[in-house]
């Protein structure tokens, strides 16, 4: 990884605001994780840089969403340090975890809605957990929070089971969202949506990124996402990470980062991004 780490040194195409200069948000070192024999992780390394947006790529079952479970504090690292906003995870009392914890937002793949609640009584959960805001600040927040993510206003009364896949997604950012969050964990953001629905998933991110000075880490199988709004990419390889522009994984010569780079689906997202306009991370 380290060859790589801050390889690229130009703007990507997600957030041109990154301060390259400040302290990490997130910093990651030697991190192993292991469940019984299986080792998952071995000596992980690299930081992610306020206002960045870093893409989490690798084959299937090299531990991307255990990466992100890790992080957020869901899994146990068997060993290493995670240190978010200057603070070692480990170290932090139960009171400082939980105020840790209302700096991040998480997505997971299915939007992981309370099937029971509206969309409304999802996304109040964490500000019942997490803040003392009257009822009725709540109830204005979670209205603006849904036309943030562009949903109509009388979704908030509807249950996840009568959104369409894009919606329920939307629905799942607003709750990530609730408690203005610095830091935004997305695993698979774009899975199940069909091409348009996932570029306009891409915008939305990208759009939200921008507005709000957020930090993302995105786990994602999607190149078109990859180029649209990522400025560097973790490649998770082999049990470790390799991280930095696509421009430079691309020229790593591991052969799993030619294929998904260098492959037909690669080089037909890195033409269609051409031909938006969209800036491929890391090529300017
Ligand atoms: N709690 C757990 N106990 C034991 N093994 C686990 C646990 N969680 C994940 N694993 C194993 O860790 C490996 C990595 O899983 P993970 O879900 O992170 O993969 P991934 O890279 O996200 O894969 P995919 O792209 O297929 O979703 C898998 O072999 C999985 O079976």
């Amino acid at each position: 990884m380290a060859a790589l780490e801050g390889a690229g040194t130009g703007e990507g195409a997600g957030s041109a605001a990154q301060d390259r200069a400040a302290p990490p948000v997130l910093s990651i070192s030697g991190l192993k994780t292991q469940f019984g024999t299986s080792v998952i992780h071995e000596n992980l390394d690299f930081s992610v840089q306020p206002g960045e947006v870093m893409g989490v790529v690798g084959g299937s079952g090299t531990g991307k969403s255990v990466l992100i479970r890790t992080i957020i504090g869901l899994n146990k690292p068997t060993a290493g340090r995670i240190s978010v906003f200057g603070r070692d995870l480990a170290g932090l009392n139960g009171a400082e975890l939980m105020a840790m914890r209302s700096r991040w937002g998480v997505l997971f793949q299915d939007g992981a809605l309370f099937s029971s609640l509206t969309v409304a009584q999802n996304i109040e959960v964490p500000m019942k957990e997490h803040s003392d805001l009257s009822p009725a600040l709540r109830q204005e927040l979670i209205d603006v929070k849904i036309s943030m993510v562009g949903l109509p206003p009388d979704a908030a009364h509807k249950y996840p089971a009568e959104l369409s896949g894009g919606m329920r997604k939307r629905a799942g950012l607003a709750r990530a969202l609730a408690l203005d969050a610095d830091i935004l964990f997305l695993d698979e953001p774009t899975a199940g949506l069909d091409p348009i629905g996932a570029a306009n998933f891409d915008i939305l991110i990208g759009d939200l990124q921008r507005a709000l000075g957020l930090t993302v880490v995105m786990v994602t199988h999607d190149l078109d996402s990859l180029y649209a709004i990522c400025d560097r990419v973790s490649v998770l390889v082999d049990k470790r990470v390799k991280v930095g522009t696509i421009d430079a994984l691309m020229r790593e010569p591991d052969p799993w980062i030619q294929e998904y780079f260098g492959g037909p689906r690669g080089r037909a997202a890195a033409g269609s991004a051409e031909k938006a306009g969209t800036q491929p991370a890391g090529t300017a």
